[in-house]
């Protein structure tokens, strides 16, 4: 990671008296300065506070922020918040009510130190998909359409960093859905760094290269998506959802059956043929409840992927009958839901060798 494409940060904050058992943040991260990083945790676990911290509307008892080599807080320096050049997207959007969508943009445009050509603000527009819209007042657009226009607002004073605060959060299902294509073309067209905090690991995988792992304040993990979302140890990982994030390419497809091989390190999956085109870059999720292992490669089943792997690591689950099998095949690991018996009866124990079937994956983008 080069000096000039890196967001370091360090804060200790103190809420309450110094004495008191009061929230604290103590974090010292570095960052990718480009691209979409996600922070990750359970509630209250401080990430509002950090993106508050480097946005300057929380000032830490000491704290240290250069965002690719701009100095936005030392020992002697603290940049205010409105001449640090960011954008701040929140839960629910904050567009003023009394003006059409068009006119919040203007607003934001007339007060940006750099504003924005007539080009810049045609591509961001159009990216989002808002120019029907424009017309309108918040009150007359859908939750999405909203968002839509809080983060053009936001791209519009061009930026040097990004920080969404649960963007989606306010908005249901079909909303999600409808507005993630979006926030995925924003993260191929544009090069700046955006903090991403979200609670959704669907939005996370889809979206993020690089997440941090906050608890009470403190960082746990930290590292590329795909490597920190397959670590069994971190509280990451839900009842329902616990997996991996595969990324591969599509190599190859298969008409008569609608499928698709997804060729990663350490193999290839047949996953179901969304329709990309050879070559792209995917990630695959798969899910631990969908994999099992076995000893031998039984050819004889209706399950369509089988890899040679190596048990890694065996830990408890979620209930006492259960257990989470960590397994390797070249850089790339997957999780195994297996139960105990099955753990006893296969004698499975750390670098044993033995066949995970995987029985369903998906591609999430
Ligand atoms: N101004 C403040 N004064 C005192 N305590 C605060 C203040 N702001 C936040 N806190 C506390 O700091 C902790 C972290 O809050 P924060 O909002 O950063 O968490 P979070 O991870 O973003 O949570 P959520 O996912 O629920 O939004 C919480 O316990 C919160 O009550």
């Amino acid at each position: 990671m080069t000096e000039s494409k890196t967001i370091n940060a360090q804060f200790q904050l103190h809420f309450g008296s110094a004495d008191s058992d009061a929230f604290s943040l103590d974090v010292d991260l570095q960052i990718p300065g480009q691209g979409i990083t996600a922070i990750f945790g359970a509630s209250g676990s401080g990430k509002t506070t950090l993106l508050r911290c480097i946005a300057g509307l929380e000032k830490a008892q000491q704290g240290a922020l250069s965002i690719n080599g701009e100095t936005w807080q030392s020992h002697n320096v603290f940049v205010p918040t409105y001449q640090r050049s960011l954008g701040y997207v929140f839960q629910e959007s904050s567009l003023f009510p009394h003006l059409s969508a068009k006119a919040n943009l203007q607003y934001a445009i007339k007060r940006a130190a750099n504003p924005p050509s007539a080009e810049t603000y045609q591509r961001i527009v159009t990216m989002l998909g808002i120019e029907p819209v424009l017309n309108r007042r918040p009150a007359q657009l859908s939750g999405g359409e909203r968002q839509r226009v809080a983060i053009a607002r936001a791209l519009l004073v061009q930026p040097k960093l990004l920080l969404m605060d649960e963007p989606l959060a306010s908005l249901d299902y079909k909303r999600k859905q409808e507005i993630l294509p979006y926030l995925e073309r924003l993260h191929e067209s544009l090069d700046i760094p955006v903090l991403y905090v979200s609670h959704s690991i669907e939005e996370v995988t889809r979206l993020a290269d690089h997440a941090v792992i906050l608890e009470q304040g403190r960082v746990i993990a930290e590292g590329a998506v795909a490597e920190v979302f397959s670590r069994i140890d971190l509280p990451t990982q839900t009842e329902t959802d616990v997996g991996v994030i595969l990324q591969g390419h599509i190599r190859e497809r298969d008409p008569q059956w609608h499928l698709a091989r997804v060729e990663f390190d350490g193999g290839s999956l047949w996953v179901r043929d969304g329709g990309d085109e050879l070559n792209k870059p995917v990630r695959v999720r798969v899910l631990a409840k969908d994999v099992s292992l076995a000893l031998e490669n039984h050819e004889d089943t209706s399950i369509l992927n089988r890899l040679p792997v190596i048990v890694e690591e065996i830990v408890c689950d979620i209930d006492e009958a259960t257990s989470l099998v960590r397994v390797r095949t070249n850089e790339t690991c997957l999780l195994a839901r297996v139960t105990l018996r099955s753990v006893a009866h296969m004698q499975l124990i750390q670098d044993k060798a033995v066949w995970a079937q995987i029985k369903s994956a998906a591609i999430v983008c």
